[in-house]
């Protein structure tokens, strides 16, 4: 079995929870109070800057060219992103930018720049990869949920296409071979990175559905 197979399997069951949360379920239905997908979209912005860094620290741990290309890609995609972000879903939505972060995109946003600082490549990468994958699955899952007139469409419909499914494709194949290159040691630090930042998806689609704010 690929690694990336054995990866998927840990988290399926984490998975099944994401995609049944309100938060993901509202979406689908079109039925998310506004509030609470203004929140989503102001604490993303705060996340993609981080995971573009997060992304382009794992350019510098790469040697081969084309790791390094695929790496600052991904990174100067994830800016983009980013800058489409705030150009519709601001407009459209009337959002204000919010430079705080709450406290799942705090935990999330840190694990992710400390795991590609820290640790190897292929640790890295496995951290940032349940962003990539389990976007396109839950983008998928919501697309084939989705009711017409749904007022969320513009972002189904940026992570339910074919341009993101490809970039996932190349995500996976370079986890994959990195994965066949490390130790068995470094494969389990891969799993947990995996999981954590999985577990740290759902958190962050929890925050939004409670507009979760700091106690203290
Ligand atoms: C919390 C959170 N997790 C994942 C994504 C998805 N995502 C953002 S940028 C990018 C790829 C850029 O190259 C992907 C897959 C998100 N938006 N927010």
């Amino acid at each position: 079995m690929h690694f990336t197979d054995q990866l998927w399997q840990q988290i399926t069951p984490l998975y099944e929870t994401i995609v049944s949360h309100g938060f993901v379920q509202e979406l689908a239905a079109g039925s998310l109070p506004a509030p609470k997908f203004q929140y989503y979209i102001q604490q993303d912005a705060l996340y993609l800057t981080d995971f573009s860094r997060a992304l382009a620290q794992l350019s510098v741990k790469a040697s081969a060219p084309a790791d390094i290309l695929q790496f600052t890609e991904f990174a100067a995609n994830a800016i983009r992103v980013e800058r489409i972000l705030h150009e519709t879903n601001f407009d459209l939505y009337n959002i204000q930018p919010e430079t705080q972060k709450k406290p799942a995109c705090f935990a999330y946003t840190n694990f992710l720049l400390a795991m590609t600082a820290t640790q190897s490549l292929a640790v890295g990468a496995a951290a940032v990869l349940p962003c990539f994958w389990i976007y396109r699955e839950v983008g998928k899952y919501i697309h084939a949920q989705s009711r017409e007139r749904n007022p969320y469409q513009a972002w189904i419909d940026t992570y339910a296409g074919d341009a993101f499914d490809q970039v996932v494709g190349q995500m996976l194949d370079l986890t994959e071979r990195l994965a066949n290159e490390a130790s068995s040691a470094e494969q389990e630090k891969m799993q947990e990175a995996f999981v954590q930042s999985s577990r740290l998806e759902w958190y962050f689609w929890n925050d939004a559905y409670q507009l979760t704010d700091w106690l203290v």
